[in-house]
Formats: structure tokens, C-alpha cells, sequence
């Protein structure tokens, strides 16, 4: 959500951004509402003040006079109450047109109609070499026994996943390595809720729009949020926060439910993209100053690269274009880890700076030290997300003899081992 003033001053500019994002929105529509509401308002201020100008004059007026003015009131009343179900009207539709207005894209972002026109910023790490014929991560999943695949189906259906004896530990010290990261560089850990309330995904703008990616539950009001930036985002919905508490820094973990509705075909074998996983998410809201967003950015896209760093994997840094940003990022950059058995560079992270679009929907504000109250910046990005970052894992780790390699960063969360699986 943008502010008002800001759409009524400057409607090229939020036309024009609704545009190269894709979001559908009729900006004139929005003005012509808001048009119509101030003048509603404005008839009904100027009817209170002339009922309450004629209740004035009752107690003063003759015997003569004073019926036609109690009638007076009592018609402006009626005329009032008459002009309030047209009022509710016009301010319901104006929030629901407000929720559909995009953020304004950084300048710095490519035009582009979806992610086959993001532009790689850089590529870190080379992908291995293998002088011998490497396997997929499911084939290497099957050498060691850590999944099984066809029980999980059996009880979940697709798009499942169980991870056994090694290949669970390996899930968890991949997530607890991330945590251990990210608290050393000041992010608190936060172990959250994935239950949620409808309003929270209208807050982080999952809604209007994303609704058939969630999961609602028969008879109850909750439902499954894809990522704990949901929940964490509407945390402090609602209250005004001291600038002196802030940034607010978390690392996040919860389960994450996505319906992957529209994803039909794409990445159906294996650990790619699941119903349920398991993210440690960034979240930050922070003062509302662009530079000091843009150095929190750089920090958040850095603890990502330094995570995956340690896990040794090769990976780029990609710029979302104007198409694949979403509707209420400022900016954004993708992380993708190499996936040898695809040949490709795939998704592992995802970190985005929404400037105070998501602040104006959870209403998420501070008092600053200039004694003003002002709604926040937030941002997120990817901690870590399993079981995904196991495909790369593996398939860059794996030996000749099938068994995976464990990263020295990695080692004391497995017991010190340097290799983990049986040879063939
Ligand atoms: N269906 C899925 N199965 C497995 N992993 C997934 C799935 N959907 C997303 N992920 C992982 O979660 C990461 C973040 O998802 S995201 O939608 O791109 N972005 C967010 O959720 C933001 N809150 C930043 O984390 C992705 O980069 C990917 O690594």
C-alpha cells in the first residue's frame, strides 16, 4: 500500500509501476473513489455543523420558532444517517483498490515480463568437475536410504518428503548452521507459528492475489502460512514501536505450507518443491530511511552467500526484473545454488526490500526521535530453506563412491564427520 497523497500527487508514476510489474490496477478508478469520498465527507461535515448551529438555536428560539427547528434536526439527522451506508461504501472500496497499488520499483531495476529476463549480477564459486558420472540428488537420497519416497506418498501423497537417520541430521544441521550464522551476526532467533489469521497475509501482501497458493482448514478462520515472514510481519501489527528499538532483526524458523497451485509438472521428483518444508527466515523492520535499507539489504544478501559459503556451494546472485518482483518490492535479488544434474543455476533464496508498502498494510509504525510517527521499512530474505538446499548439496558434495562430503563449516553439527553415507 502506498500513501494516498502520494497516489493522488503522482498517478504516472503508480500507473506506470503497475505496469511493468503486471499488477492490475486502475488508478483512475482509485482517484475517482477517493474524489467521490471527500466530497461525501465533506457533506456530511457540513450537515453536522449546520445541525449542530440549529441545536444551538433551540434553546433560545420564540415558542413559535422552535418546532420547524427540532424538525430541522431531527430531517438533518435522518439525512445523515441516510448518507452513511454510502460512505461505508466508498471507504471499503477505496482501502480494497489501496491494497491493490504496487510499491514503486528501485530505479536500479531491469524491465523485464518474468524471471527468464532477470539479469545475473555475479556468479560465486565454480561448479565441481567429476571424473565421474554423477547422480541426481533422488538416486543419491536411494544409495544411502534417507528418504522413502514411495511410503511418504503412500501417507501424503505428492509433493511430499521424509528424510531418514543421516539425511534428517544433515536437514538439521544444515538449518541449525544457518541459525548459528545468523545469530552471530545479530539476528535474534524466533521459532514461529505457521497457524495464521487471514489479515497477516493481507499485511506481508500475500493477499489480495495469492490466495490459492495457502492452505485453509474446514470450519476455521487460520491458515498455513509459506513462510514465517507472515507470521513475523504482523508481530507488532497495530503498535507504535520507539526508534530507539530499532532495527528489529529476525531469524526465523518455522514450517512452511504451500499449496503449489499452477506448478503442475514443474519439479514433481524429489526435494525441489514440496508441500511442507522448513525455512529459517530474515526479517527486519527497521527506520524508514532508504539508504540506511539499501546498506540492510546488502547485509541480509550477505548473510544468505555467507551461508551458503560455508556450505561450499557454488551459486549467482540474480536481480529480479520488474515482471518477477511481485507487487510490493522496492527491490529484489534472488540466490541460486548449481544444481549439477540440471546443468542450472536453481532458487535458494530470495530477498526482497519493500520500503513501508507491507508497514502500511499491518500498520507497523514508530515514534522517531524528531518526535513524528512514521511507518516502518521492513525486509526478508532466505535464511536457509530445507529440503531444497539438499539438492545442491548433494549433487556438488557427492564421490565417486556416492558418499557426500561434509563441509568443515558443517562438520561439528554432525558429530565431526567429514563423510557422510556408505559407499556403494
Ligand atoms: N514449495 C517449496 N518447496 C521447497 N522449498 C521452497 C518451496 N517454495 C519456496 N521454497 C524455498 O523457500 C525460499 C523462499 O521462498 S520465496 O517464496 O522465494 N520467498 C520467501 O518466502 C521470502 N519470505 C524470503 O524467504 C525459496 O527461495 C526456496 O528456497
Amino acid at each position: 500500500m502506498l500513501d494516498l497523497k502520494f497516489i493522488r500527487e503522482n498517478p504516472g508514476e503508480v500507473r506506470r509501476a503497475a505496469e511493468v510489474k503486471r499488477v492490475p490496477l486502475d488508478v483512475s478508478e482509485l482517484l475517482r473513489v477517493d474524489r467521490e469520498l471527500l466530497a461525501l465527507k465533506q457533506r456530511v461535515e457540513a450537515m453536522q455543523a449546520e445541525r449542530n448551529v440549529n441545536a444551538k438555536l433551540v434553546p433560545r428560539a420564540t415558542p413559535d420558532e422552535r418546532g420547524g427547528l427540532i424538525q430541522k434536526g431531527k430531517d438533518l439527522g435522518e439525512s445523515l444517517k441516510a448518507l452513511e451506508p454510502e460512505l461505508r461504501a466508498h471507504e471499503d472500496a477505496l482501502k480494497q483498490l489501496l491494497l491493490q497499488v504496487p510499491q514503486i520499483p528501485h530505479r536500479s531495476v531491469p524491465l523485464g515480463r518474468d524471471d527468464s529476463e532477470n539479469v545475473e549480477l555475479r556468479k560465486e564459486g565454480a561448479p565441481p568437475t567429476f571424473d565421474f558420472a554423477p547422480k541426481d540428488h533422488v538416486a543419491l537420497l536411494e544409495q544411502h536410504g534417507w528418504a522413502d519416497p514411495e511410503r511418504v506418498a503412500q501417507v501424503s501423497g505428492s509433493r511430499s518428503y521424509l528424510l531418514k537417520g543421516e539425511g534428517a541430521r544433515l536437514e538439521w544441521a544444515i538449518l541449525t548452521l544457518a541459525l548459528d550464522m545468523l545469530q552471530e551476526r545479530g539476528f535474534e532467533m524466533l521459532s514461529t507459528t505457521a497457524l495464521v489469521r487471514p489479515e497477516t497475509f493481507v499485511g506481508s501482501g500475500h493477499f489480495p492475489g495469492g490466495e490459492d497458493q495457502v492452505y485453509k482448514i474446514e470450519g476455521d478462520e487460520l491458515m498455513l502460512a509459506g513462510t514465517a515472514e507472515v507470521p513475523v510481519n504482523s508481530l507488532y501489527a497495530g503498535e507504535i514501536l520507539p526508534e530507539s528499538g530499532l532495527p528489529l532483526r529476525y531469524a526465523a524458523y518455522s514450517s512452511a505450507f504451500r499449496s503449489e497451485a499452477g506448478s503442475a509438472g514443474r519439479d514433481v521428483r524429489g526435494l525441489i518443491r514440496v508441500h511442507e518444508f522448513k525455512k529459517v527466515e530474515q526479517y527486519v523492520l527497521m527506520q524508514a530511511n532508504e539508504e540506511a535499507a539499501l546498506d540492510m539489504f546488502a547485509a541480509i544478501l550477505g548473510n544468505a552467500e555467507a551461508i551458503l559459503q560455508a556450505l561450499e556451494l557454488p551459486y549467482r546472485v540474480v536481480q529480479n526484473c520488474t515482471g518477477d518482483m511481485g507487487a510490493g518490492k522496492v527491490l529484489m535479488y534472488d540466490i541460486e545454488a548449481w544444481v549439477p544434474s540440471e546443468g542450472l543455476y536453481r532458487e535458494t533464496h530470495s530477498c526482497s526490500y519493500l520500503g513501508d508498502w507491507q508497514a502500511r498494510r499491518t500498520g507497523l509504525r514508530y515514534k522517531g526521535e524528531d518526535g513524528k510517527i512514521h511507518f516502518a521499512y521492513t525486509l526478508n530474505n532466505t535464511g536457509i530453506a530445507a529440503p531444497r538446499i539438499l539438492v545442491p548439496f548433494l549433487e556438488n558434495h557427492q564421490q565417486a563412491d556416492g558418499r557426500i562430503r561434509v563441509p568443515a563449516a558443517l562438520r561439528p553439527y554432525l558429530g565431526g564427520k567429514d563423510v557422510l553415507g556408505q559407499a556403494t
